[in-house]
Formats: C-alpha cells, structure tokens, sequence
C-alpha cells in the first residue's frame, strides 16, 4: 500500500531541512548534518506498516485443534503508533480475541497484525475497527473482538495537554457483539481499562 509518486529519499532529506530551517536552526551545522538521515530512517520504521499486507499475514492457519471452541484471547499487545492530525506518537496497548469457527491461526500473527496496522498514520477508532475486520474477513470465525487503550501524546506533550488521560476503543463482532456472556467473558478477560496513565 504504498502510494503513488512516491519522493525519492533524497527529497524526503529535503524535506527534513527545510523543517529544521522553519523551526530556526541551521541543517548545515555540525550536530545537524546527520539528522535529515536519521529522520527519514526513524520514519521508515515508524512507517514500516505502509509495506506490509496484514491479510497475508493471517493466511496460514491450523486445523488439527482437537475441536477448540472456546475464545482464544491474545492481552496486553503493546504498540506504539503514529496520529495522522500531528504525526506524534500513540502509545497503548490491544487486546484481541476470536472465537474459532474450525482453524486457528498462529499466535504471533494477532499481534502482527497489530504491528502493521499501528506502523501507518492513524486514529484510533480506524485502527481499532482495521484489525477486527482482517480477522473477520480472513479467518471468517464466530466472532471478534478488539480493545485499544492508548494514551496520544498530541493531547499530553501539545494542544491541550492532559497527561494522565487514556482512550479506549472497542470493535466487537459476531458473538461478541450479540451474545452479552461472550462479550462478558472476554471483558472479564481482558480486566478493567488500566487506571489512566498508568501505563504509558
Ligand atoms: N477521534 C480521534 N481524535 C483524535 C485521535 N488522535 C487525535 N485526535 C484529535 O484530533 C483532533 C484534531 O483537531 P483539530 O482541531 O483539527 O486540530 P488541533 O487544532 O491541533 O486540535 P487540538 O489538539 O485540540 O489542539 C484533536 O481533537 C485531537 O485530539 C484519534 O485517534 N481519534
Ligand atoms: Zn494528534
């Protein structure tokens, strides 16, 4: 997904200096003359997200479960991503459940799809709602659920500064959105939202 007429890294360098120009210092001095570099590779990180397709990611799938059915809960994800109004990071944590309809997917992969979705500019109800339905839509199980809790530096560090304040986001599908006692045990797996800035 990366878009077109893409600049070239020189152009991106670029870019960087004439920020540093803006903000009223000088790119040509010594402790900047690296930094148009180093930014665009911190942002290839940042960005990593923008390369990758988070429904390959969910292609490989188990079926040898010896008839599983119950949810299966992955907590506690952390990531860090990135607002696209300020481009400042979004620090939290997902938790992510499904319930199998017959194939389970490796663990690891819930988490990367996580991954993907954060290292690309969001919000958070867009991201929440993105990996729900590339679960859903790949693995097609009983149900669904995505919570996110994540604290946005553009409300901590800029604007209005509030320190301390948490967002928490929920996607639930399938049974998790129709069946109050699915929804439950998931909620009671997952544990109360954590005491707002605790955490980040
Ligand atoms: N709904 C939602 N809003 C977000 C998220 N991340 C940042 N925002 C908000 O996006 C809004 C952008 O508002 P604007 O008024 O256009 O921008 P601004 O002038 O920089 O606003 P302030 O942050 O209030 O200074 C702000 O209220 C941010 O708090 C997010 O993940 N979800
Ligand atoms: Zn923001």
């Amino acid at each position: 997904m990366v878009a077109q007429g893409r600049p070239s890294r020189e152009e991106a360098e670029e870019a960087v200096r004439t920020l540093l120009r803006w903000a009223g210092d000088d790119p040509t001095r010594e402790g900047l003359l690296g930094t148009p570099d180093r930014v665009v590779r911190s942002y290839e990180e940042f960005f990593a997200g923008y390369a990758s397709d988070p429904m390959e990611l969910l292609a490989r799938t188990f079926e040898e479960t010896d008839g599983y059915d119950e949810m299966v809960v992955l907590r506690d994800i952390r990531f860090e991503s990135y607002c696209e109004h300020h481009m400042v990071p979004i620090i939290g944590v997902a938790h992510v459940a499904y319930l199998p309809r017959s194939r389970v997917v490796g663990i690891s992969k819930l988490a990367r799809v996580v991954e993907v979705y954060a290292k690309r500019l969001q919000i958070q109800e867009k991201m929440t709602s993105q990996i729900a339905n590339t679960i859903d839509e790949v693995l097609q199980p009983l149900g669904v659920a995505v919570v996110i809790e994540a604290s946005h530096q553009c409300m901590t560090t800029r604007g209005v500064h509030k320190p301390g304040v948490s967002m928490v986001t929920s996607r639930m599908l399938g049974a998790f959105r129709n069946d109050p006692s699915t929804r439950r045990e998931f909620l009671a797996m997952i544990g109360n939202p954590s005491p707002a800035g605790s955490m980040f």
